[in-house]
C-alpha cells in the first residue's frame, strides 16, 4: 500500500485515479511515500524516510525545496500546461479590469442602490463618466515568458486587436509552434518595454527572476502603463511599484498575489491568487499530478519532472531496478558489474540525466536480494535505490 499526503485541496477527479486497493490518501497520512500539493509552503517540510516524489497540481514549484528533493532523491513533478486556460481567461478580465473602471463603476451601483431618495437610472447616467478607460483594441500588449500561458495571452490578444510583442530567451520550439506568427518576438525586453500600454508576465519565480519589474524595468516602459501580474508576487519589486504608481508612471497594477505591502494601494487591484480557479483546471491538475506520481510510484516512470529527467520504459524483465544518482561518470559501469556478479540478465536499461542528477532504470530477469540493493545503494555518487516486481 502505498500512503500518498495531500497539502491542499486536491479535486476528486485526481484522487480518484488513485484506488483505494494500492493508495492510502489523506492529509493526515505519516510517513508518506508521495505528496499531492498546490501552494503550500514546504521549504521547511521535514520529509519523511519513505518519501520519494512530490507532485505539484499547477505550474509554479517554487514553493518546493527543490535542491533538497533532489538530494534526498525525491522527485518532484509538476503539471504544465493544465491550468493555462484559466489563467489566460483571468488575464483578459484583467486586461479589461485594469482600463476600464469596472469594479469601481459596480461598486459605485452598489452605493447609489443603498441610498435613499436616489433615482437609480438618472444617478448611472449622470455619474458613469467617473469610470471612463480606453479600449484594448488597437493597443499594445507586451507579454513577458512565453511558456504555456504566455503563449495563449499572445494568441488571444491577437484576437482582441491588439498588437502584441513577446519576450522570451529560453523559448522552447514547442512554445514557438504555439505562437501566433503576427506576434512581434523581442530579443531584448526593453524593445517591449519601450512599446507596451500593458505588460503581462508569466515566468517562474526563481532567483534570477526575483524583482524582474524593478524601478529601473518601470523607467524603461511607457508612461501611464497598465501591468498585470498573475505569476508570482516577488517577480514584482513592491516598493518601485508603489512609487511608480504613486508618480503616475503605472496606471494600474494588477496583482493575484497581494501582501500587506500592496493590496490597498491607491490603483492597485488585488485578487485572491485566482489564476487556477475554475474546476476544470483544478481537475486537469489534480488528475495529470496524480497519474504522474502513480505512475512513477508503481513503475518508475518519470514525466514531467522538474528536477529529473523524464524516462518511460515498457516493463521486459520480472524485476526493475530504479536507481537516483549524481550525474558522474562510470555509474553504468558500476551498475551493471554489481548486477551481472549477481549472476541476473539485464532485459532493457534506460539511463538519462538532468543537470547534476541521472537516472537509470534496469530490467532484469530475476530478483535481487536485498544485500545487493544495498551494494548499489554503497557506490559513491548513488542517492536512492528501489526495487520494484512486477
Ligand atoms: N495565478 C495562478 O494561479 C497561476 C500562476 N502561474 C505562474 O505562472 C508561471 C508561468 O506558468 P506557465 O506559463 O504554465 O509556465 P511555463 O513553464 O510553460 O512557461 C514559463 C516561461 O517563462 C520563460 N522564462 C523563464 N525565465 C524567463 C525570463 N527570465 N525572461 C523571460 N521568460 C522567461 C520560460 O522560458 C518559459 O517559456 C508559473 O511558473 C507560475 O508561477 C501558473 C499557473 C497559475
Ligand atoms: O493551485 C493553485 O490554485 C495555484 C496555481 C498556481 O499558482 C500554479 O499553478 O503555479
Amino acid at each position: 500500500m502505498y500512503r500518498i499526503k495531500t497539502l491542499n485541496k486536491i479535486s476528486s477527479a485526481g484522487l480518484d485515479q488513485l484506488d483505494k486497493s494500492r493508495f492510502q490518501v489523506g492529509n493526515d497520512v505519516e510517513n508518506e511515500d508521495g505528496i499531492l500539493v498546490r501552494s503550500a509552503a514546504m521549504h521547511d517540510y521535514v520529509f519523511p524516510d519513505a518519501l520519494r516524489a512530490i507532485a505539484r497540481a499547477g505550474a509554479g514549484t517554487n514553493n518546493i525545496p527543490i535542491d533538497r528533493c533532489s538530494e534526498n532523491g525525491i522527485v518532484v513533478f509538476n503539471t504544465p500546461g493544465a491550468n493555462a486556460n484559466a489563467v489566460k481567461e483571468l488575464v483578459i478580465a484583467a486586461l479589461l479590469i485594469a482600463s476600464r473602471d469596472i469594479l469601481g463603476g459596480a461598486e459605485w451601483v452598489q452605493e447609489q442602490a443603498h441610498t435613499p431618495n436616489v433615482d437609480l437610472a438618472t444617478a448611472v447616467e449622470k455619474g458613469k463618466s467617473a469610470f471612463v478607460g480606453p479600449e484594448l483594441y488597437r493597443k499594445t500588449l507586451g507579454v513577458i515568458g512565453l511558456g504555456a500561458i504566455g503563449a495563449l495571452v499572445c494568441n488571444i490578444a491577437l484576437d482582441l486587436g491588439m498588437d502584441v510583442y513577446g519576450y522570451d530567451p529560453f523559448l522552447s520550439v514547442d512554445a514557438a509552434l504555439r505562437l501566433d506568427r503576427h506576434v512581434h518576438v523581442v530579443k531584448n525586453v526593453d524593445e517591449l518595454y519601450k512599446v507596451s500600454d500593458y505588460i503581462t508576465i508569466h515566468v517562474p519565480y526563481t532567483n534570477d527572476t526575483k524583482d524582474f519589474i524593478n524601478a529601473e524595468a518601470i523607467a524603461k516602459m511607457k508612461g501611464q502603463v497598465r501591468v498585470l501580474n498573475l505569476a508570482r508576487g516577488g517577480l514584482v519589486n513592491d516598493d518601485d511599484m508603489i512609487a511608480a504608481l504613486e508618480s503616475g508612471r503605472v496606471a494600474k497594477y494588477v496583482t493575484d498575489f497581494p501582501d500587506d505591502k500592496i493590496a490597498l494601494v491607491h490603483n492597485v487591484i488585488a485578487l485572491p491568487h485566482l489564476g487556477a480557479s475554475t474546476p476544470e483546471s483544478e481537475e486537469n491538475c489534480a488528475r495529470m499530478a496524480a497519474d504522474q506520481l502513480k505512475d512513477y510510484l508503481i513503475n518508475g516512470n518519470i514525466k514531467n519532472s522538474v528536477n529529473l529527467p523524464n524516462v518511460h520504459q515498457d516493463w521486459s524483465g520480472i524485476s526493475r531496478v530504479c536507481l537516483i544518482h549524481k550525474n558522474i561518470p562510470a555509474m553504468l559501469t558500476k551498475i551493471t558489474s554489481i548486477l551481472s556478479e549477481e549472476g541476473v540478465n539485464v532485459e532493457n536499461l534506460t539511463n538519462k540525466s538532468k543537470k547534476d542528477y541521472a537516472y537509470t532504470m534496469v530490467d532484469l530477469n530475476g530478483r535481487i536480494k536485498d544485500a545487493v540493493a544495498d551494494e548499489l545503494r554503497s557506490i559513491p555518487g548513488m542517492i536512492r535505490v528501489r526495487v520494484l516486481n512486477h
